[in-house]
């Protein structure tokens, strides 16, 4: 029992862990901070690079985000991280996008916005406004959590916290696939297949039967009001950790064990660093890593049990390839390179189809004057796929081409809508930050469990039953003093 967790009574925590310094990891130590106040040991473990999967890769004297690139206009956390920590937005330059079906360009974006939705309309009916509808209404309702946890209100569970933003008809998306909702809302199959499936597969590398929440994330993630960090996304992670007074300690986590001293539970994490080993005693952990069996963090649970009879499933790879070179046109039915409008080309689900997306990108440092190239000069490219591009897949992909770079991220759970949500509280004052991945992975989605977190860690700690899993909050909030 969480409410069970044994401390001296009044007693602030003296020594804080977060295992991982990812965008969820960094914001943990921030919310920490805050709540805990100046006084206790924030200790950040971070086995490979601050920023986790947000990273940069660098071509040509310029870096290029590899993982994390684009933020919502209404990610309020994200938002307040950048101009807490003085860092500057760059608007997300989205070009033209097309969809392909691995013949030729079946949707197209032009440069007149009625002639776009004239043609929506005429191929999809009224699909589109059906869905941007539902999305709005989503985006509406998650946004709630921004005062309740502004009102210092944290939640036990994943379940729980969609509970108080959406009710049962959240819970719901998270069990049941995108495309059964969608047909229910009344959105064409042919939309689906057209435009919804390449949306996935961009920014989810899966199909239109992940479930439903994560499908409406995506669909948010493809409008036209996103951004992204000046410098890079990860700027945020060392930002943050810094303005926590956090103690970043390059080392890897190889177990953690309970210890019991009369009244007091403690955890003893055992890791390896560059020079060697090492253990150290918390009174409070977060794990801000996720822990699937296949390549996750690794962690061995000592002396309790977890509240899963086995690890959350695998995570699912997306290879980003960025290619420094002549995009093949002829490939997307265009001979002359001077004639191929688009920034960026999506894919619908076709067999032996290899790449998922492939997108012409801006450096990280936009402002040093940057004009999109056209597709008769060399650019840098970003191409997802599921599997590395071997060198035919890039010889058809490229004219030619003068650098490629690979990274093969873990990237998000492999969605299923059968499977439940993992607990995130695992034993008292040990919880597990990327549960809420299983709902929906993105940034915002970790800083909001970050968030959640440092609260449900504070209120656990000083016993205050009456701040954790309320109901009805939107009355509450109203009815506060
Ligand atoms: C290719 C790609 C594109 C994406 N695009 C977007 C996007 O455009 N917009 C968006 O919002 N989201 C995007 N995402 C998702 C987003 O990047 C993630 O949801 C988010 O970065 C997760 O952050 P995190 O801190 O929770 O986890 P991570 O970033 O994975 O951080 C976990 C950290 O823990 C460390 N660690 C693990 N085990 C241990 C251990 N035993 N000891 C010590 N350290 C350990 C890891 O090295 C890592 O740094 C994308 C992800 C990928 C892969
Ligand atoms: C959490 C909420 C409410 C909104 C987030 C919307 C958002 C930014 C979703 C992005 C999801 C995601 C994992 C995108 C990956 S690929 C991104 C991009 N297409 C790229 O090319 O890198």
């Amino acid at each position: 029992d969480p409410e069970e967790a044994a401390h001296v009574d009044g007693a602030p925590p003296s020594k804080i862990a977060v295992v991982g310094a990812g965008i969820g990891g960094s914001a943990t130590a921030h919310f920490l901070r805050q709540h805990f106040g100046p006084e206790v040991q924030v200790d950040v473990f971070e086995k490979g690079e601050v920023g986790g999967r947000l990273a940069t890769v660098t071509v040509n004297h310029n870096d290029y985000e590899s993982g994390g690139a684009i933020i919502h206009a209404l990610n309020l956390h994200m938002q307040e991280f950048v101009k807490q920590l003085g860092l500057k937005y760059r608007r997300s330059m989205a070009g033209k996008m097309a969809v392909f079906n691995g013949e030729e360009v079946i949707l197209e974006e032009t440069d007149w916005y009625l002639l776009d939705l004239f043609r929506l309309w005429w191929r999809y009916g009224i699909s589109f406004i059906r869905l941007q509808m539902w999305v709005e209404e989503i985006m509406e309702k998650f946004m709630r959590i921004y005062k309740y946890q502004a009102h210092g209100y944290a939640f036990s569970s994943v379940e729980q916290l969609l509970d108080s933003l959406g009710g049962s008809g959240f819970i719901n998306m998270t069990q049941r696939p995108l495309s059964d909702s969608l047909l229910e809302l009344g959105v064409s199959q042919r939309f689906i297949d057209e435009v919804i499936a390449p949306v996935m597969r961009v920014n989810y590398g899966q199909n239109v039967s992940i479930p439903a929440f994560v499908g409406a994330v995506s669909l948010a993630g493809a409008q036209n009001n996103l951004w992204a960090v000046e410098g890079g996304n990860k700027l945020v992670c060392s930002g943050l950790l810094k303005m926590a007074n956090a103690n970043l300690l390059q080392a890897q986590v190889n177990s953690i064990s309970s210890v019991h001293s009369g009244e007091a539970l403690q955890y003893q994490l055992s890791f390896t660093t560059p020079t060697g080993k090492g253990s150290e005693l918390y009174d409070i952990v977060v794990l801000a890593t996720p822990l699937q069996t296949d390549g996750g963090s690794g962690i061995q649970f000592q002396g309790f049990p977890l509240p899963f009879d086995q690890l959350p499933s695998d995570y699912h790879k997306t290879v980003a390839t960025i290619v420094h070179g002549y995009l093949n046109t002829s490939f997307f039915g265009f001979p002359d390179p001077r004639l191929f409008p688009y920034a960026s080309i999506l894919t619908t689900e076709t067999p032996d189809l290899f790449f998922n997306s492939v997108a012409s990108v801006c450096p990280v440092n936009i402002s040093a004057g940057f004009r999109r190239k056209q597709p008769q000069e060399a650019g840098v490219y970003k191409v997802f796929s599921p599997q590395p591009l071997d060198k035919s897949h890039l010889k058809t992909l490229f004219r030619s081409y003068y650098s490629v770079q690979v990274t093969e991220w873990q990237s998000y759970p492999r969605y299923c809508s059968s499977q439940g949500l993992p607990s995130v509280e695992l034993h008292p004052n040990l919880y597990y930050l990327n549960g809420i991945e299983w709902a929906a992975s993105a940034m915002e989605m970790s800083s909001v469990a970050a968030k959640n977190i440092a609260l449900l860690a504070y209120h656990r700690w000083n016993r205050q039953t009456d701040m954790v899993d309320q109901k009805d909050l939107m009355h509450r909030i109203k009815t506060e003093l």
